[in-house]
């Protein structure tokens, strides 16, 4: 039996029926809330205006014919259309083109500054923005029972248990067979998500589709073409655990957490820190020094000093630094033990 088409389906159910597409571009034009998710919904929608253009032949007001010229000028209304809408078209791209060159910039300088940069990513209404939220205490952060809820990539800084701070990407969600100019309008928001230094998936253990989700989303991470390094050190959260009594997560990357609820988050730190140190080729480390010596003007200079602990009549102290592992190499070369 051939598909029934939209007019029969709404004829059989009487109702209307929108297509995938035309849904999920709905929620992403009401859930747009920065000037580059509007654009790049904006953009989104131009294939769907020009097979208007193209079913109706007509002009968008509905009267007359495509066929009529408008004065003098030689251009049908359609001709008109089409132009306006390409104008319209290389507009957004630029526009587009403008906020992704000040996105890059900022990316730099946060590179500068040296804070790790943790991508959050996971199949929409997985938890993502409830887990920064939880994890940063940021009370600007908005999660909300909603499909794409977030559109935009925005930064949330957090501390680790050694007070490393990091700074939490939270990223537009991931579904199956998305449409593919949405995948296209909106990749260049994930354009950062290479430049991070570690990856979390976020998963709904609660949901019943929870394994498709991991699939697609592991999917939809191949076509980004990450560092093949990022997706190997890639740490998984299974989420929404209070929902799912008894749950306990397999494999040596995953932690099961409620975002909810504040549980399993203080493990789920000590493992990031843990993998954004192996990431980033630093660790954790607790050296004792001498307070006479150059050592701690050293450390002060060449690492991140995390915590001193004095002790005067020893004449040494025992500093908690986070340090490159090529900077300890140097520290050992300087100051033999
Ligand atoms: N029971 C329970 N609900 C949770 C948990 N984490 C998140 N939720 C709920 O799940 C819904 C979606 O949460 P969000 O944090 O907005 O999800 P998201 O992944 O950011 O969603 P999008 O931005 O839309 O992709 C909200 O209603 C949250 O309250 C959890 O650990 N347990
Ligand atoms: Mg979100």
């Amino acid at each position: 039996m051939a598909t029934p088409t939209k007019k029969e389906l709404e004829a059989a159910w009487g109702m209307r029926v929108f297509d995938r597409f035309t849904v999920v571009l709905h929620i992403f034009r009401g859930n747009a809330r920065t000037r580059e998710a509007r654009l790049q919904v904006a953009l989104a929608e131009l294939p769907l205006l020009r097979s208007h253009l193209k079913n109706n032949g007509a002009p968008l007001d509905g009267r007359g014919r495509g066929s009529r010229y408008i004065m003098g000028s030689g251009e049908s209304f359609l001709q008109v259309q089409q132009r306006l809408l390409k104008d319209k078209e290389a507009k957004i791209r630029r526009a587009l083109e403008r906020l992704r060159r000040k996105r890059l910039l900022l990316g730099r300088q946060r590179r500068r500054r040296e804070f790790p940069v943790i991508s959050v990513l996971g199949y929409t209404n997985c938890g993502k923005t409830t887990l920064i939220k939880a994890l940063t205490g940021d009370a600007a952060v908005q999660p909300r029972d909603q499909l794409f809820a977030t559109l935009d990539v925005t930064a949330h800084a957090g501390s680790l248990p050694s007070r490393l701070t990091v700074i939490y990407m939270d990223t537009i969600g991931f579904l199956s067979q998305l449409p593919h100019s949405l995948i296209e309008s909106f990749s260049a928001t994930l354009e950062d998500v290479a430049h991070s230094d570690l990856l979390v998936h976020v998963r709904d253990v609660s949901h019943p589709d929870t394994e498709q989700q991991k699939a697609s989303v592991l999917s939809a991470l191949r076509g980004l073409r990450l560092p093949a390094a990022l997706l190997d050190s890639m740490v998984e959260v299974h989420n929404k655990v209070d929902l799912v009594p008894g749950h306990s997560p397999v494999g040596p990357h995953a932690v099961a957490v409620s975002a909810l609820l504040g549980l399993g988050l203080e493990e789920l730190k000590a493992k990031l820190e843990d993998a954004v140190l192996r990431a980033t080729g630093r660790r954790a480390l607790t050296l004792r020094v001498q307070l006479a010596g150059a050592q701690l003007s050293w450390l002060h200079r060449e690492a991140t000093v995390q915590a001193l602990d004095v002790m005067p009549e020893a004449g040494v102290a025992d500093v908690k630094v986070i340090i490159s592992n090529s900077a300890y190499g140097k520290f050992r070369k300087l100051f033999p033990e």
